[in-house]
């Protein structure tokens, strides 16, 4: 799946967060949006995930050729989306989580449904509810769950929020693995090590002016 990208300004009130993007997000291809705090990275990565519309220009979807359009209100079922603004539902166990994640976004096909608990390294917690879960343990969760679904878009925003060392080195292989075939956007700072996977960046200061 691909993301074209042609004039595409967003603005909140007078403020244009960023404008006059032009680009060709591709298959195959990890990028890093990167920017400082409060620079519009969720604010981009909401406009390519179609939950936000942008104040000008077109987003568009295709597949492999661009004669293989994908309409703007069917893409949700190609995309899996870890923001910190999405939340998951804390009171199920994580087995009861993972088996319902699994009736309306399937896992990637050589993924079993009883296999994920030992992907996240969370296997001997998987009958406690996810409410007693530490923020690093939820934050594999929600992480684990976009990943390892099967989707053709994959976007991230701040992916190692809440991840010490040696969750960012289990986040960065996860990510590695699962990433070839698909397009993944993922939002972060220029210092972090998720910017070794990345192919490409765009940086929304250069979309300022
Ligand atoms: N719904 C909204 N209405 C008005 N302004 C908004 C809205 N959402 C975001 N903004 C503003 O848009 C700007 C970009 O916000 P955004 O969350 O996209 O930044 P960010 O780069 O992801 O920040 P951070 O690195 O802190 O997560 C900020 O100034 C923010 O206050």
């Amino acid at each position: 799946m691909n993301i074209k990208l042609h004039n595409v300004g967003k603005r909140y009130n007078r403020e244009w967060i960023f404008k006059d993007l032009s680009r060709e997000l591709k298959a195959n291809s990890t990028y890093a949006v990167v920017g400082r705090n409060g620079s519009g990275k969720s604010t981009f990565l909401k406009v390519l995930s179609g939950k936000l519309s942008p104040s000008k220009g077109d987003v568009s979807y295709h597949g492999q050729s661009q004669h293989d359009p994908v309409p703007t209100e069917k893409i949700y079922r190609q995309i899996a989306m870890c923001a910190p603004y999405l939340s998951i539902y804390d009171e199920f166990t994580l087995s009861e989580l993972i088996h319902f994640q699994s009736k309306f976004k399937s896992f990637a096909k050589e993924i079993k449904e009883s296999e994920v608990p030992e992907i996240l390294e969370l296997e001997r917690f998987k009958n406690r509810a996810i409410n007693t879960f530490s923020s690093g343990m939820k934050q594999r969760v929600k992480l684990g769950l976009a990943v390892l679904s099967d989707s053709k878009i994959l976007l991230l925003d701040e992916p190692a929020s809440n991840l010490d060392h040696d969750a960012q080195d289990w986040m960065n292989k996860l990510i590695e693995k699962y990433s070839k075939d698909r397009l993944t956007v993922i939002c972060t700072n220029h210092h972090s090590q998720e910017l070794k996977l990345c192919n490409e960046q765009i940086n929304i200061h250069d979309y300022k002016k």
